[in-house]
């Protein structure tokens, strides 16, 4: 039987870093549902969508997203780090409200979930993407500490950024991925909260061992 592990929570919670080595850990499969939304939301901001619109499938129709090896390939050339700007993560969490583009990335996601050992991080990861996963958590930090982790990490990437308005678009983004229609970012009932605030990564990750090992019985 696959172990799979769902991790979901908001902007700067930890997720990417604890899901990577999570996985590695544990030599199994990685999915980054978030670098998807960050794909699919600059493609419609670059096309003109509007968000408001009743279909957005005709704008999908040429956006070809593969995952090989870990990696996301679109229209066959690799993703760089365009996708990782503030501004992307806006347009991400905005066109992420509308139903086809959740409907066009959930089926790519649960068909990359299927049948394997994953960690798989997100907002409706333990909610809608895998709702019967071995093992759920949800992080959660509060919105200074996750906007100053946000902050240093853009400017060790070379970004000029302020951390007040990262904070400002950590809160927006908390705000529209909580309250949408359509799979709200939310605690699934049997998650497991960790607050990530006081916690250092390898804490973290521990954690999560500690629950797999649990949950999925076998030593994966
Ligand atoms: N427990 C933690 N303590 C301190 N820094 C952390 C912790 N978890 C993550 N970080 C750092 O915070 C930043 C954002 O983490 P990330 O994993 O990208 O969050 P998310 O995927 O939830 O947005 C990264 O630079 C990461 O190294
Ligand atoms: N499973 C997911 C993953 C991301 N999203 C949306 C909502 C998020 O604000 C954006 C960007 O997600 P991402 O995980 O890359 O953002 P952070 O790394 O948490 O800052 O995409 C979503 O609606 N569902």
């Amino acid at each position: 039987m696959a172990c799979r592990i769902a991790i979901d929570g908001p902007a700067g919670s930890g997720k990417t870093t604890v899901a990577r080595l999570v996985a590695q850990k544990l030599g199994i499969h990685y999915l980054d549902t978030g670098a998807m939304y960050r794909i699919v939301g600059l493609h419609l901001y670059r096309k003109g969508a509007d968000v408001k619109s009743e279909s957005l499938r005709d704008y999908l129709t040429d956006l070809k997203i593969e995952y090989v090896d870990g990696t996301f390939m679109v229209n066959g050339s690799p993703v760089g780090d365009e996708i990782r700007t503030p501004e992307a993560g806006m347009y991400a969490s905005i066109y992420a409200t509308h139903p086809d583009v959740r409907a066009f990335l959930t089926n790519m996601q649960k068909e990359i979930c299927k049948n394997r050992d994953i960690v798989a991080e997100g907002r409706d990861i333990g909610t809608v993407v895998i709702p019967d996963a071995e093992v759920k958590i949800f992080l959660v930090a509060s919105p200074e500490v996750r906007a100053k982790r946000r902050y240093l990490e853009l400017i060790a990437k070379g970004y000029d950024v302020q951390y007040e308005g990262i904070l400002r678009e950590i809160i927006e983004r908390d705000e529209n991925d909580s309250s949408r229609g359509i799979a709200p970012l939310t605690k699934a009932p049997d998650a497991v909260e960790i607050d990530t605030s006081d916690l250092s990564v390898e804490e973290v990750v521990d954690r999560i061992l500690e629950l797999v090992h649990l949950r999925c019985k076998k030593k994966i």
